[in-house]
């Protein structure tokens, strides 16, 4: 795809295309931050008014029982388990992306008596890394990092659980989930997978990988908004063996009997901790109904031949102008991201902001944009990289504004 009419024609025959109008978008901005914080579903405004007027305002404390509150953690866990190739029963919605991922690790690792390794890579994202540093603490175990390339081969008998996030969060490269859990389980590992740029952006099979541990976002490709509460998955045979190290009560087996003496609850219930986020979860919930709705397998070639389309596009029309990509070509080897190098990767990032164009930079050196196949289309990607390239031919990134440091990139 190289000009606007060709990128129309695709637009036209795309099924997925009236998905979009299912979102509340502002007019005149092309969203490639999807991958970051999903955006808002028209569903989910409907559904947060009943929630809080309804549920909450009106039926009160009524509603845990009455709404199915108290269900709410496992049944949208549930309907999640139908994108990442999971048993309802293997997964749940809690807390967050990191207490998650802390729960599941001191868990594994406790599972393993005698093994004192957590090996993961670095450049993993950030909180993976110091959330296992976390663990490895408490635990007396230690954190061992080997690169990927290497990682199989760093697995020996004293590894106890293996960290790896499916999809990387700067390169959009993936893990070949099924053989690294076979490797890892040929010597006695369990492996830990995090999801968060796979969920909802390209087609996972836990079940078929014969996985053991994962968890991820739900504010990302799930679209379930700002903080979204997170989701974790434990396979079945795993479920009785392991205890979360958080064990509040309602992973007890009988939170309303209000015993003295925890007792963990019954398979994948027993990693909740506390109170369930009832507005989160709600919100979720319709984010997650949205990709249920939709047919999925149109949906990842959409977004495979988005991330395509539009390394063709800058590789093309912004030859020589200092970017290099930083994302697999093969669209089997990589999430529903694409990012490129500059050495002005902040400012350029500001410069397209500016001009509509959202998406993120994530330091030193890397422009990223994400595609979301639910809501972006061709044309989006076309507008998108003329004006990167208009920014990038006239260098008009360089300007002093653009170069303030925000907190949040
Ligand atoms: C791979 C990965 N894991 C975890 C997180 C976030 O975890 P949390 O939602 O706990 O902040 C992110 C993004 O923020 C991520 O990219
Ligand atoms: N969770 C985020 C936040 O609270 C603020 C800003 C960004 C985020 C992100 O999700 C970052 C994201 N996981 C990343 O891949 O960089």
């Amino acid at each position: 795809m190289r000009t606007l009419e060709e990128a129309r024609a695709l637009d036209a025959a795309d099924p997925l295309r009236g998905l979009r109008d299912a979102f509340d978008l502002p007019d005149g901005e092309i969203y490639l931050d999807g991958n970051s914080l999903g955006a808002l579903p028209r569903a989910t405004i409907a559904r947060m008014t009943e929630t809080i007027r309804g549920e909450w305002g009106r039926d009160l404390i009524r509603s845990w029982n009455k709404a199915g509150w108290i269900e709410a953690p496992a049944r949208v866990g549930g309907k999640i388990a139908q994108l990442i190739g999971a048993k309802p029963h293997e997964v749940l919605v809690a807390d967050s992306t990191s207490v998650n991922l802390y729960k599941l690790l001191a868990a594994a690792v406790k599972a393993r008596p005698g093994r004192r390794v957590i090996l993961s890579e670095p450049g993993n994202f950030p909180t993976d890394l110091y959330v296992a540093q976390g663990v490895a603490e408490a635990l007396d175990v230690e954190l061992r990092l080997a690169p990927r390339e290497a990682i199989v081969d760093a697995l020996d008998e004293d590894v106890a659980v293996l960290l790896l996030t499916h999809v990387h969060y700067r390169s959009a490269v993936t893990f070949d989930m099924a053989a690294v859990t076979r490797a890892a389980q040929e010597k006695g590992a369990l492996v830990l997978w995090d999801l968060s740029h796979s969920a909802g952006a390209v087609a996972v099979d836990l079940n078929a990988a014969n996985a053991d541990l994962a968890a991820g976002c739900g504010y990302k490709y799930l679209n379930g908004g700002p903080g979204a509460p997170a989701f974790l998955f434990v396979a079945e045979r795993h479920q009785a063996m392991l205890r979360s190290p958080l064990s509040g009560w309602m992973g007890h087996a009988a939170p309303f009997d209000f015993d003295d003496d925890y007792a963990p609850g019954e398979g994948i219930a027993r990693f909740l901790c506390g109170t369930p986020p009832i507005l989160g979860i709600a919100a979720l919930e319709e984010g997650v109904d949205m990709l249920l709705g939709t047919d999925r397998e149109a949906l990842y070639a959409k977004g495979q031949a988005l991330c395509s389309a539009f390394i063709d596009l800058v590789e093309h029309r912004c030859a020589g102008l200092g970017v290099t990509l930083a994302t697999p070509r093969d669209p089997s080897l990589r999430g529903s991201h694409v990012s490129f190098r500059h050495d002005h990767g902040w400012p350029i990032m500001q410069a397209l902001i500016a001009r509509g164009v959202i998406g993120d930079f994530r330091a030193p050196d890397i422009l990223r944009f994400g595609f979301t196949p639910l809501y972006v289309g061709f044309e989006d990607l076309w507008r998108a990289v003329d004006i990167l390239r208009d920014i990038l031919a006239t260098e008009a990134w360089d300007e002093p504004a653009f170069r303030a440091r925000a907190a949040v990139t």
